[in-house]
């Protein structure tokens, strides 16, 4: 079911650029035919259908996406910013917010996974660094002494 929500500052939801329409994923999902096809990319939803055939690079890509989610393959395809302008034309409204998935949203660098900026990355190592130095002077001290 789709749910329409108004974004502008008038709240009534006409002149057609204010009011945002929200599709569930599961009824995305059911345009995935030839008659419809729907694609999700990066949280927004097109309607693909009067472009397949027009599609430079075949309608086959764009039914093997058809009804999910195709952000991935999208962007692997490296599309110039004239495609990324031409998804204006078959933009409909966005994905609810209850069916996005955190990713889909912008990445927060500091929740990196690989973690490059933690402060653990960089401290352990001169803490290391400086526990050997203290061992080779005490060793070394060590052993002019005896
Ligand atoms: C509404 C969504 C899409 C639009 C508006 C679009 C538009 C375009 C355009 C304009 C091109 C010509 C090359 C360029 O300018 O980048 C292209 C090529 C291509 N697209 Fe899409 N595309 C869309 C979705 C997809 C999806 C979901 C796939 C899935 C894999 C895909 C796969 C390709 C491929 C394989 C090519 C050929 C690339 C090449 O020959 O180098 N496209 N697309």
């Amino acid at each position: 079911m789709a749910t329409e929500a108004a974004s502008g500052s008038d709240g009534n939801g006409q002149g057609g650029e204010t009011a945002v329409t929200y599709y569930r994923l599961e009824e995305v999902a059911k345009r995935n035919s030839l008659k419809e096809i729907w694609l999700v990319i990066h949280g927004r939803v097109y309607d693909v259908t009067d472009f397949l055939k027009e599609h430079p690079g075949g309608e086959e890509v764009l039914l093997e996406q058809a009804g999910a989610d195709a952000s991935e393959s999208f962007e692997d395809v490296g599309h110039s910013s004239d495609a990324r302008e031409m998804l204006k034309q078959y933009y409909i409204g966005d994905v609810h917010p209850d069916d996005l998935k955190p990713e889909s949203g912008s990445k927060d660098p500091s929740k990196d996974a690989t973690c490059k900026s933690c402060w653990s990355y960089w401290i352990l190592p001169i803490i290391g660094a400086i526990v050997l130095g203290f061992l080779y002077r005490y060793y070394t001290s060590e052993s002019k002494s005896s």
